[in-house]
């Protein structure tokens, strides 16, 4: 284990960009992970020293200045943020008075450190919090910081870590004198003097609070405008350049075209709606007549009915148009929930057969959102949406002409008021558009973040960032709330103006009808049926308004949809063209031996155009042998398995397998002649059983147990109470790294591959493990071990298992990407990558090794020291 003692030298490291930590935060984390946004981008400072009698080491959150100095006159001190202007800070320009209460040194040599914050400056809330954190062994890999307030919204960026590991010290004592905080830092400071009192450690940490926040400043947390740089924005350019193809009239007709296979219920629900709404409009007019018939007698009743007759003949008939609804709003839901699930499915069919650059450029929490959130307004939008407005519109075209029918004059009245309104629902209706597309795309962004830093909680523990985490999540979602807060007043006005014009109108109508009524020029009856039918033309004119925005709402959305929809894979993963190995006669080429040849191979990655991985860079490997591929990290090793699969496509050259140009290959046949064993091994949320069979669902308990001997496996999952039923956790989260690899071996090895790629596939081993697994598998590579078969349950270790072998050999061309001499030595032949994106060395371990000066002769001598 990492020992602070054991660092070589004094050593700085500054982490102010988001993808890049210094690899010695990478003892604490094994896979380091990087989060792919802005907000962890605040400076992180490892600090570590042996130029003192003892070691030091200190973590120190997002502090504004650290400064170091030593009585030997080492200083170091950075700023790594433009000072605020003074006057915005003036209350914080003044040493924070703490009170040093107590220290105490473990037994092991940790030092815990009690700080009374009860004289913190008066901005800062809770100024009673203690700051008492102990530290233990746990501290170091676990970034518990030592420091931190009891509610650490006030103080967290304080002082994050601090932590003395010597048993040299001493003491430890606040400095009564420390110098000058700038603006808005405040400034903590420990000095410690060890025991033979020869040398003093001064350490001045500059923090800062950030609360109160510094006028016109915001924490960097979420910032919308950071979504659209760094990856975002190559995906958001495409998509906005797919969108603008997609006017209104094209969106709507994709629309309909979706709910195209849904006619026979549609048409069904259309029939019905024509049922209902002629019931429904039928209404004014037979209330007027029954009005009539009550209050004038002389009125005359047709077909000789009597009153009694009417009413129950009305109550059938309004039964009729009640089932005619049920049937209407049951086809239609129904249609609507198989829209929404076929959309799904083929969205996310679409999403799995995207290129890699899609993935890098679009964030999984997002794609997640279209699946769910977006195809529901959509399928809500041609569906419930589409059957009221039509219901509206029904009504409106019905009742508009009855109206007329019964009194030109009075509809002309009402009528005044319809271009009105439907200008301004146009309009309305073009803001929702706009405005549902940008809260779609917001609430994309908050599922994005939330995804990955929940998945990732642990790193967001370790470097105890919850509050950071909390404060962006309640901006991303302020942001939300802030374009719903304008929807919500549009909407306001909207309804709001709609409503008085209604009653404007009534009031018109009323003034007008009654004089008329006084004039005798229209009869009770058929004002009060003129009055319902204004009604209903007046609710199904607000229910076309709402249908319209709805409508916009759903276009908003779709077209977030039709970019995933219409995108067209950089490269097709099609199942059914390209030639493919397998049996001659079933119209394959053959079986695949393995022989790789990458011919003056040129390459840069889609989203960094500008930086050339391979340079003309030819491999010749032949079928079935045992090659490494060397060289030192970032230079492409792990790029060359990605171009095998065909994850990314060449810039120029050629790659051929068994003489064929992988670009004529089906890739999802050739794909399945692979298996990669990658730097960092994924698991999925199941068993060990279920992630051993993803790659072969056919493969029995005993194959299963047979391959996971090979990758040294067996006998910690046969230790586990469940065996292979036992849960791997998310991402295989419930498993440590090296178990994790050698179920990924393992895995691997169920496939039976004709390539089989091992990317530092035992680089989270021990010395012992990986031995035991580079063994085991050079036994199966070279053929030499009478391994095979196994895995009876009454076999408990690996050893048991392994003496169970016969002989085996894995018939396959292995490609070992490794930096460990153990390992290297093991393969035929070993590419190194050189500095200019070409192999510069090629030759067996021995004959590379004893180059003088020879390129991978330095970089072993290199690693060594
Ligand atoms: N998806 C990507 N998009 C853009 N650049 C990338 C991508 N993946 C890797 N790179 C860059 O390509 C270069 C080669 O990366 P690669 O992972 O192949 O290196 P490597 O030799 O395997 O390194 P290591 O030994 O550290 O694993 C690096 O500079 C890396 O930053």
């Amino acid at each position: 284990m990492f020992k602070i003692n054991s660092l070589p030298k004094f050593k700085i490291s500054i982490k102010n960009s988001t993808f890049s930590f210094s690899p010695n935060l990478g003892f604490f984390l094994q896979p380091p992970t990087f989060f792919l946004s802005q907000s962890i981008s605040k400076p992180y400072f490892t600090f570590s020293s042996k130029a003192t009698p003892s070691s030091l080491f200190l973590l120190n959150r997002p502090t504004k200045r650290l400064s170091y100095s030593t009585n030997s006159s080492l200083q170091k001190s950075m700023n790594t943020k433009p000072a605020e202007p003074a006057s915005q800070h003036s209350s914080l320009n003044t040493p924070p008075q703490y009170d040093y209460v107590d220290s105490n040194e473990n037994a092991d040599g940790y030092v815990s450190i009690k700080v009374d914050a009860s004289s913190l400056p008066s901005n800062i809330s809770n100024p009673t919090n203690t700051l008492n954190r102990s530290g233990s062994k746990d501290i170091l890999s676990k970034f518990k910081n030592i420091f931190a307030a009891k509610n650490p919204s006030n103080l967290s960026p304080l002082i994050s870590g601090f932590r003395v590991t010597t048993s040299d010290y001493s003491s430890i004592s606040y400095n009564q004198n420390p110098p000058s905080p700038k603006n808005n830092e405040m400034l903590s400071s420990v000095s410690s003097t060890d025991s033979q009192g020869s040398s003093t450690t001064n350490l001045n940490i500059l923090g800062s609070s950030n609360k109160p926040l510094p006028v016109g400043s915001k924490p960097k947390t979420f910032d919308p405008k950071d979504q659209k740089k760094g990856r975002d924005s190559y995906a958001s350019a495409e998509e906005m350049e797919i969108s603008k193809k997609n006017t209104t009239f094209a969106t709507w007709k994709k629309l309909i075209k979706l709910a195209k296979s849904e006619y026979k219920y549609l048409g069904g629900a259309i029939g019905l709606l024509l049922v209902s709404s002629s019931v429904t409009m039928s209404v004014p007019l037979l209330m007027g007549k029954i009005i009539d018939i009550v209050t004038n007698p002389s009125t005359t009743i047709p077909f000789g009915l009597t009153l009694n007759q009417i009413f129950g003949g009305l109550t059938v008939f309004f039964t009729l148009g009640a089932f005619a609804n049920f049937g209407r709003v049951y086809l239609i839901r129904m249609s609507g929930e198989s829209i929404i699930a076929r959309l799904r499915t083929n969205l996310y069919k679409k999403m799995v057969l995207q290129d890699m650059t899609f993935f890098e450029t679009n964030r999984s929490g997002d794609l997640v959102s279209r699946l769910t959130v977006d195809t529901t307004i959509v399928s809500k939008s041609i569906t419930t949406n589409l059957s009221d407005g039509m219901r509206s519109i029904v009504s409106l075209v019905t009742g508009l002409p009855l109206m007329v029918y019964m009194s030109p004059k009075l509809s002309l009245v009402v009528m005044m008021i319809i271009p009105v309104i439907s200008t301004y629902a146009v309009v309305y209706g073009k803001f929702v558009k706009k405005i549902t597309q940008k809260t779609q795309t917001a609430i994309g962004d908050i599922t994005k973040e939330s995804e990955e830093r929940l998945s990732n909680i642990r790193i967001v523990q370790a470097f105890g960032r919850e509050n950071e985490e909390v404060i962006s999540f309640r901006n991303a979602s302020n942001h939300v709330f802030d374009l719903g807060k304008k929807e919500a007043f549009a909407s306001g006005i909207f309804f709001g103006s709609n409503g008085f014009l209604g009653n404007i109108s009534i009031l018109l109508f009323l003034s007008f009808g009654g004089r008329m009524v006084l004039n005798g020029e229209i009869s009770i009856g058929d004002l009060s049926s003129f009055m319902l039918y204004a009604a209903y033309v007046g609710a199904s004119l607000a229910g076309v308004t709402t249908f319209f925005s709805e409508s916009m709402k759903g276009i908003g959305a779709s077209n977030r949809l039709f970019y995933i929809l219409e995108r067209p894979p950089k490269i097709s993963i099609s199942s059914n063209s390209g030639q493919f190995f397998g049996p001659i006669e079933q119209g394959g080429i053959g079986e695949c031996k393995g022989q790789i040849q990458f011919e003056n191979v040129c390459f840069s990655y889609p989203s960094r155009p500008d930086v050339q991985i391979f340079n003309n860079m030819s491999l010749d490997i032949k079928a079935g042998s045992h090659i490494a591929i060397a060289g030192p990290s970032g230079k492409g090793k792990s790029t060359i398995t990605w171009l095998l699969l065909r994850m990314y496509d060449i810039n120029s050259g050629s790659i051929k397998i068994d003489g064929h140009d992988l670009k004529d290959l089906n890739l999802q046949k050739w794909r399945s002649n692979v298996a990669i064993v990658p730097q960092e091994p994924t698991l999925f949320a199941t068993t060990i059983r279920q992630n051993l069979l993803y790659a072969n669902p056919n493969a029995t308990d005993e194959e299963i147990m047979k391959v996971l001997a090979y990758a040294n496996a067996a006998e910690f999952v046969n230790n586990f109470p469940k065996k292979l039923d036992t849960f791997a956790g998310e991402r295989g989260v419930s498993l440590s790294g090296g178990q994790k690899q050698r179920i990924a071996i393992a895995r691997a090895l169920l496939l039976n591959p004709s390539v089989l790629i091992l990317d530092e596939a035992t680089s989270a081993l021990d010395s012992q493990s990986e031995k035991s697994v580079q063994d085991a598998l050079n036994k199966l590579i070279n053929g030499t071990s009478e391994s095979n078969v196994l895995a009876d349950s009454s076999m408990q270790t690996a050893d048991d298992i392994r003496s169970s072998f016969q002989q085996f050999k894995l018939n396959c061309t292995v490609i070992t990407i490794a930096h460990r001499q153990s390992t290297l030595e093991k393969s035929d032949i070993i590419y190194v990558l050189g500095d200019d994106g070409q192999i510069v060395e090629t030759g067996s371990y021995n004959d590379l090794i004893a180059k003088n000066n020879g390129y991978f002769k330095h970089l072993m001598d290199t690693m060594k020291q």
